[in-house]
């Protein structure tokens, strides 16, 4: 596992993978059922594996919390870079980089507060926050002037954050001045798209951020590497024609919640047993399982095609 402080080439050795975390049906995180997912992502070349919004972090709790950090030490593998998640809010972030302090993780992600806040208290909070936790952080946006970009350079130059993942969605992703701004101050090495497939193509052919991160790819990994793999050549037509593969399932998670569609969605398709997902989410009504289920196949197996003859 990597322990080695994060450095601009670590966001582009792969596809930054944000899978969701199984559990078992006594709702305890399922330690061989996340080495399943791992190990296939890994098997589509994917080594770096954020476990975040997805994996529901949102509401893991402090007692808990110690174990899903075992469990993602065992399951990761040997060149893997393993980035767990705390907060979101300030009081249970500064509680959990206190756990953190006793792992080797180089660096964890903020979750972003969906809550009363002002750019001046994110960033003093993500100081405060990096202070206690003594490694830098990633730093996680995803609504319009959460933080100020001017107060991000600072906190770049200062050692605290060595990563941002940028995350605000737009109706067009290529119309973004609140990106224009970030990438002006702060540059584009530590800055990775945050919203998956749909909008990385032109984050980071046009707006020129490093890479990009992905649930998705937990269901389709080395289509989503190739995507990776034709953005780093400026292969446009290539990405796009991957890119177009995913978008009948990334429309079922915007439809019914990118998170739990792709918690039940890895187990629709036989990649593992996810399980019950942590409340206050739910896992898929009965009437969404089918349209999910045609979606996540269909992925699934142009990956397999995929997989089997590149050229198709
Ligand atoms: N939210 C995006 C990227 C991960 O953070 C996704 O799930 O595809």
């Amino acid at each position: 596992m990597k322990t080695d402080p994060v450095t601009p080439a670590d966001l582009v050795r792969s596809v930054i993978a944000v899978p969701p975390l199984a559990r078992a049906a006594d709702g305890s995180a399922d330690v061989e059922q996340n080495r399943k997912i791992v190990g296939w992502m890994a098997e589509g070349g994917v080594s770096s594996f954020l476990y975040g919004g997805n994996a529901n972090f949102y509401h893991l709790g402090l007692a808990e919390f110690p174990s899903v950090l075992d469990m993602m030490v065992e399951i990761a593998p040997a060149d893997g870079w393993m980035i767990p998640a705390f907060g979101p809010d300030f009081g249970k972030a500064l509680d959990q980089v206190r756990i953190l302090r006793d792992y080797d993780f180089p660096t964890a992600m903020a979750l972003p507060m969906n809550g009363p806040t002002k750019p001046a208290g994110v960033a003093t909070g993500l100081r405060r926050i990096a202070d206690a936790y003594g490694r830098p952080i990633t730093a996680y946006v995803r609504a319009e002037n959460y933080f100020a970009p001017r107060d991000m350079a600072a906190l770049i130059a200062d050692g605290v954050v060595c990563v941002v993942k940028y995350a605000v969605e737009r109706a067009d992703p290529g119309t973004d001045r609140y990106l224009s701004e970030l990438v002006e101050a702060i540059g584009t090495e530590r800055l990775v798209s945050g919203i998956g497939e749909r909008p990385a193509i032109v984050h980071v052919l046009d707006f020129g951020v490093a890479a990009f991160t992905s649930g998705s790819v937990t269901i389709a990994p080395h289509m989503s590497t190739a995507i990776l793999k034709a953005l780093k050549s400026r292969d446009r037509q290539t990405a796009e024609a991957l890119r177009e593969r995913f978008l009948a399932f990334e429309d079922q998670r915007d439809a019914h919640s990118p998170i739990v569609v792709l918690h039940d969605a890895v187990q629709l398709v036989g990649i593992a047993e996810t399980g019950p997902i942590q409340p206050y989410l739910a896992n898929l009504d009965p009437g969404q399982v089918a349209g999910v289920a045609d979606a996540a196949k269909a992925l699934y197996e142009e990956n397999r095609r995929y997989l089997s003859d590149p050229a198709t």
